[in-house]
């Protein structure tokens, strides 16, 4: 994670920075492949992320909305996890008037669609209610059938959010007028003295934690903005308490599931690091080209890596219905044995390429040479390092990690047995860790 102003660069973290150790999770956020159960919704949804904030608690320089993981900034993931839901028609990002650049210049960089970013207020219920506004604006702009019928309200820095349960919510507040995520407590709630002495506890099991997302008819939440005091403004961190408050709707109230979190504190951006970086790892295709060593090579590893908690799908090349890989697989381990060359490769990245899923998240490329009596070569030269060096540095720049691991055939079973185990730990710490420093690097396993 940089704690850095934002670049839409991933460049490395300024070690004697207060830096975050971490990355952060999929906006699919912890699925990052998990494509959602489609749903039809009939009514417009539109959504509303407060971004507006500083971030204080991180002790960061910036704001946690705005701290890029695996080059990319948070509130980038949380905005996907929202697009990609078929029936969100529209979202509106709230940001701090200086963050209204930086913020479009995000949108327009990750290619995000269905979003209008507007500027938010000094509270978080200012920035709210200045999306809300935005949406009735928007509203005026659209038929009446078109207006939204719920606002879906979710905090930016939760960017685990799943498809299931914002339907939930959506058909809550159609039905309720106003629904909201709840959580179980995990500390007991206790009021204090002015002197700071314990008065009383709260019996923990009446109460529980609100959450994110939360879900209102836009009648609902945009009257009880209009109605709310300056009190409410400055000091109130509840919609749902406004929605009853002034316009005398009970929310319903919805468990949602425990990655429901909020980004608040440093220690939450490296528990988030470490789901994205474990999302982002759970899989990858080997490409054999169809060659009988390198299937039984791929084999192996399938199930070497099995212990590892990674999975891996074995294909010949990425044509035909193979090539749905290009779009949804973010780890790919060419094998090449004995002449091989970097061409096999080369067609790979040129494939990932076209197919332009390294925007969102770097793609993984790991080169496999079963090296046989022959030296690899490329076009019939020998293969330099540098090459393979060569071919890296270009791919990085596309957010493409090419890595290379060499092994050699051995007929002793229990030799050969180690060195596929070495490949695999060292694939599946490659694809982990998505490291830049063994970027073009050619191991040996
Ligand atoms: N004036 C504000 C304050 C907060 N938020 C947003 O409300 C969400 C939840 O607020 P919180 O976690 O408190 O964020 P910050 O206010 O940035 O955090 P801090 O209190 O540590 O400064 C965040 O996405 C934050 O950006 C906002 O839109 N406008
Ligand atoms: O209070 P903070 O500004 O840290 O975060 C906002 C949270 O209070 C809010 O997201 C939930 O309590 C649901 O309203």
């Amino acid at each position: 994670m940089e704690d850095n102003h934002i670049s839409l660069q991933s460049d490395s973290c300024d070690p004697d920075r207060p830096a975050h150790p971490g990355t952060f999770p999929t906006c699919e956020a912890g699925k990052s492949d998990h494509q959602p159960a489609e749903r039809s919704v009939d009514f417009p949804v539109s959504v509303v992320l407060p971004a507006g904030g500083t971030g204080e608690r991180t002790g960061l320089q910036t704001p946690k909305q705005f701290c890029s993981f695996l080059g990319r900034p948070l509130i980038s993931y949380t905005i996907q996890a929202f697009e990609r839901v078929s029936w969100i028609q529209s979202i509106v990002v709230v940001v701090a008037k200086e963050s209204i650049n930086l913020m479009t210049d995000i949108v327009q960089h990750f290619q995000h669609t269905k979003v209008r970013v507007v500027p938010g207020g000094s509270t978080r219920h200012r920035s709210i209610c200045n999306g809300v506004l935005a949406l009735g604006e928007e509203g005026e702009e659209r038929p009446a059938a078109d207006r939204p019928k719920v606002v879906i309200i979710h905090d930016a820095v939760r960017p685990f959010v799943e498809e299931d349960f914002l339907y939930k919510i959506a058909m809550a507040a159609k039905e309720q007028g106003a629904a909201g995520a709840i959580r179980p407590l995990v500390s007991t709630v206790i009021a204090t003295t002015s002197e700071g002495y314990m008065d009383h506890s709260l019996e923990r099991a009446k109460y529980r934690a609100s959450e994110m997302p939360q879900g209102f008819t836009y009648d609902v939440i945009s009257q009880a903005y209009q109605r709310c005091s300056e009190s409410d403004f400055e000091f109130g961190t509840e919609c749902l308490h406004l929605a009853l408050q002034y316009c005398g709707t009970t929310a319903k109230l919805i468990q949602g599931p425990p990655t429901l979190w909020k980004v608040t504190y440093k220690r939450d951006l490296a528990a988030a690091e470490s789901i994205i970086k474990e999302t982002l790892s759970r899989s990858a295709c080997v490409i054999t080209g169809g060659s009988a060593q390198a299937v039984t090579l791929a084999n192996a590893l399938q199930k070497a890596v099995a212990a590892l908690d990674m999975e891996l799908d074995v294909i010949p090349d990425l044509t035909g219905e193979n090539s749905r890989y290009l779009l949804k697989e973010r780890n790919f381990i060419q094998v090449s044995v004995n002449r091989s060359c970097l061409s096999e490769v080369e067609a790979i990245l040129t494939d990932l390429e076209a197919a332009n899923q390294a925007l969102l998240h770097p793609l993984v490329v790991i080169w496999v040479h079963l090296s046989g009596s022959d030296e690899p070569s490329v076009g019939g030269r020998m293969v330099e390092p540098a090459a393979i060096m060569d071919l890296a540095s270009a791919a990085k720049l596309r957010n493409i990690l090419l890595y290379g691991i060499q092994l050699h055939p051995s007929k002793d079973t229990e030799r050969w047995e180690r060195s596929v185990l070495r490949v695999a730990d060292i694939t599946s710490a490659l694809i982990r860790e998505r490291s830049h420093a063994l970027v073009g690097q050619l191991l040996q396993a």
